[in-house]
């Protein structure tokens, strides 16, 4: 959008934090070209081969950090303070990273530092010290105009600021952009909340739930940088698609060590295998925890034969008795699996060493313990008794040996759910086993008992709203002794399991206490079009604040057509001959036909996978949570209400998915909870219907 200039004197200042930009420029190419030397230097360095790539890998990513991204300015924001604070100064640019100057005088600060904080939360109520908060505009790289709020005059633009505006409603190319230029206090206080504290954001669709778990985890990153380069961030989504949106944001910020997963990713497995969606809603169920913990720890069983081992001409024995005292005293230290088995290894060769000790009066050596921990009599005392077992054989026999089914599940499943469970035909070997999705979060769980899997300092979860306990349980499990970010919206949950509460899904998250936040300003969906998607909540019978839109421009137009795959080509092609991206939007049934029809008509088309590489994409209403689109052509509303269970849910999630226009085509009547569309117009931020033609 071009703007007009700014009068004189205000381009006389413009003029001036122009050139305050390009001197910061200067000095970051400085910082990097001294980085880089130290590279150079670095790679020269001697010293072991581990030392010489640790330096080598903070050298590299010090360079990468300090890159400098043409079409961003280096600072979005500036902070004229009432008194000089602690350093002296009274002013501070704030930007997307530290820039100093060759005497390491702050030109930006990071947006994360503690004097940033009162750039998004300072208002006329809590000035924090700030006379005036400028923010800026700006156009491929350059700054184009400036805002100030006087707070102490008790000026305030708040959410009427141009800048704010201009920026959520920027039509939108590629992939998902930080927001750390906008970020609004409420939002700011989640992602400054502190690292030991978890949260779960319920929030309406578009009010920047994964945005702030995306600034908080670059948030942790920077302010408690050495436990999380230890401990990680881990960020969780719920497909590739949208985890694919949203990788762009934390390189932006600096931060390229973000592991970023969908939930399915946490235990890959080869799913070939679709269950009956009642076995599906069965395998996420929390009591399948316990079965499989019964089914592990029953591999163990009592001796029935005595250890004996040698040493020199005499041999040593252990009994089955003295055997089982070992192997309660090790149980009763509550190790993993893996972890036990090596306990009672290690102490009950430590007692034939105590034998030898007492009968010879001088202790074996080190290499004879290591050999008889190895040795045929031990190891297969420990196979009988301990046995190694890795999930995949574990899970394999529990689902297709009935009777081991039935030992494991007495008491936790009715017998009809045992049948359900049961897999006759599956493979006699668990390496041929077809697996389903499903299954991967029964392997996560005994992988689990067997060994601890990594943990993270930190895990931020988006779309929680759809996670099965079991789900729960293995983010849970990778966060032991650190915190959680969940967010999502319990009006978008749509698979079998997705929660009613969030206190439920705190629970298997291991975060019982956890608080849950609101987020309720729109920044994505105009009003018109949350108000049209707003009607289905009501009939969802949950406990969720509506969602209200900062946004008053857009347009809905819902068309009655007779036949819906031209109209959707044709809406299509119209709509990319507008500025941004555009989504299609259909019932999975209808994929097929949508995408044949999109490549008759030449027009060039892409999966949600690459949202990044064509303006157009096809997107199954499946898939399509998190992301969003300028204009969204969504198709056939009663379909996709009726392809599943949850069907009003996930229509809810097609409905906001739209920037700023969203056209609803469909042969079939309406859903009859969204039969009230509102009067006809054409002008922005108003709706329209037309009939069948
Ligand atoms: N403070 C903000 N300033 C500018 N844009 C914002 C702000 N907060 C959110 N947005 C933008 O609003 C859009 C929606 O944000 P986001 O996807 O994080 O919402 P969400 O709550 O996760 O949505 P959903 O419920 O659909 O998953 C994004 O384009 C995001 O960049």
């Amino acid at each position: 959008m071009t703007r007009p200039e700014p009068p004189t004197a205000l381009r006389g200042e413009l003029d001036s934090e122009r050139q305050y930009l390009a001197e910061a420029r200067d000095a970051l190419r400085r910082m990097r070209e001294q980085a880089e030397k130290l590279l150079d230097v670095g790679a020269g360095v001697g010293g072991d081969a581990y030392a010489a790539e640790r330096l080598g890998f903070t050298l590299t990513r010090r360079v990468a950090q300090l890159s400098d991204q043409a079409d961003t300015p280096l600072f979005f924001g500036r902070l004229d303070l009432t008194d000089a604070s602690d350093d002296g100064s009274t002013r501070y640019y704030i930007g997307r990273r530290h820039v100093t100057d060759d005497a390491s005088h702050p030109l930006v600060l990071d947006w994360r530092a503690p004097v940033s904080r009162a750039f998004y939360r300072a208002s006329t109520r809590e000035p924090l010290g700030v006379a005036v908060r400028r923010r800026f505009g700006s156009s491929g790289g350059e700054l184009t105009s400036f805002e100030d709020d006087h707070l102490d005059r008790g000026q305030e633009a708040g959410a009427s600021s141009r800048i704010l505006t201009d920026e959520i409603e920027r039509p939108r190319v590629g992939p998902m952009r930080d927001i750390v230029a906008t970020i609004q206090p409420e939002q700011d206080e989640l992602v400054r909340a502190d690292l030991s504290v978890s949260l779960c954001v319920q929030g309406g669709p578009g009010t920047g739930k994964t945005a702030v778990g995306l600034h908080r985890a670059a948030y942790l990153l920077f302010t408690h940088r050495h436990r999380l380069e230890r401990g990680g961030v881990l960020v969780v989504g719920p497909n590739r698609a949208l985890i694919q949106f949203v990788s762009s944001v934390l390189p932006a910020l600096g931060e390229l060590d973000v592991e970023q997963i969908s939930i399915g990713e946490l235990y890959p497995v080869d799913a070939r295998h679709i269950d009956e969606p009642a076995v599906d809603v069965l395998k996420h169920d929390v009591r399948m925890a316990a079965l499989l913990h019964r089914a592990l720890w029953r591999q163990v069983v009592p001796a029935q034969a005595p250890v004996t081992v040698t040493h020199g001409s005499s041999r040593f024995t252990l009994g089955p008795d003295a055997l089982d005292r070992v192997v309660d005293e090790v149980t009763q230290s509550s190790p993993t699996y893996a972890t036990g088995r090596d306990r009672l290894r290690a102490r009950v060769v430590s007692r034939l060493q105590r034998q030898i000790e007492l009968r010879h009066a001088d202790a074996p050596s080190e290499s004879w313990f290591r050999s008889t921990s190895r040795s045929r009599p031990v190891t297969r005392f420990l196979d009988a008794v301990w046995p190694a077992v890795t999930p995949e054989e574990l899970v394999h026999r529990l689902l297709s040996d009935r009777a081991l089914l039935a030992e494991s599940a007495d008491g936790i499943l009715t017998e009809a759910e045992q049948d359900l469970l049961h897999r006759p035909q599956r493979a006699r070997s668990y390496r041929a086993a077809r697996w389903s999705t499903s299954d991967a979060y029964l392997l996560d769980e005994v992988a689990g008992l067997i060994d601890r899997p990594r943990r993270y300092t930190h895990i931020v979860v988006d779309e929680a709203q759809d996670l099965s306990p079991m789900q729960c349980r293995a983010l849970a499990r990778r966060s032991t002794h650190g915190s959680l970010t969940v967010l999502g919206d319990l009006a978008q949950g749509t698979t079998p399991w997705a929660t009613r509460s969030w206190a439920e899904t705190a629970t298997h998250l291991g975060r019982p206490d956890a608080a849950v936040v609101p987020l309720t300003t729109g920044f994505r969906v105009p009003s018109v079009l949350m108000d049209f998607a707003n009607q289905l909540v009501p009939t969802l019978d949950l406990d969720v604040p509506v969602a209200t839109s900062l946004r008053h421009d857009g347009s809905l137009r819902v068309r009655r057509v007779a036949d819906l795959v031209a109209a959707a080509v044709e809406e299509c092609r119209a709509a990319l001959a507008r500025e941004g991206s555009v989504g299609l939007v259909a019932p999975d049934s209808l994929v097929d036909d949508a995408a044949q029809a999109l490549s008759r008509a030449g027009l060039a088309w892409g999966a949600p996978e690459d949202v990044t590489v064509h303006r157009l994409t096809l997107v199954p209403a499946t898939v399509v949570k998190g992301l969003e689109f300028d204009t969204v052509v969504a198709l056939e509303p009663a379909r996709i209400v009726a392809e599943e269970p949850r069907g009003l849910n996930r229509l809810y999630v097609v409905l906001t998915r739209a920037v700023s226009d969203l056209v609803v085509l469909h042969e079939d009547p309406l859903p009859s909870e969204l039969r009230t569309t509102p009067d006809a117009s054409s002008a922005p931020g108003a709706a329209a219907q037309e009939p069948a033609r």
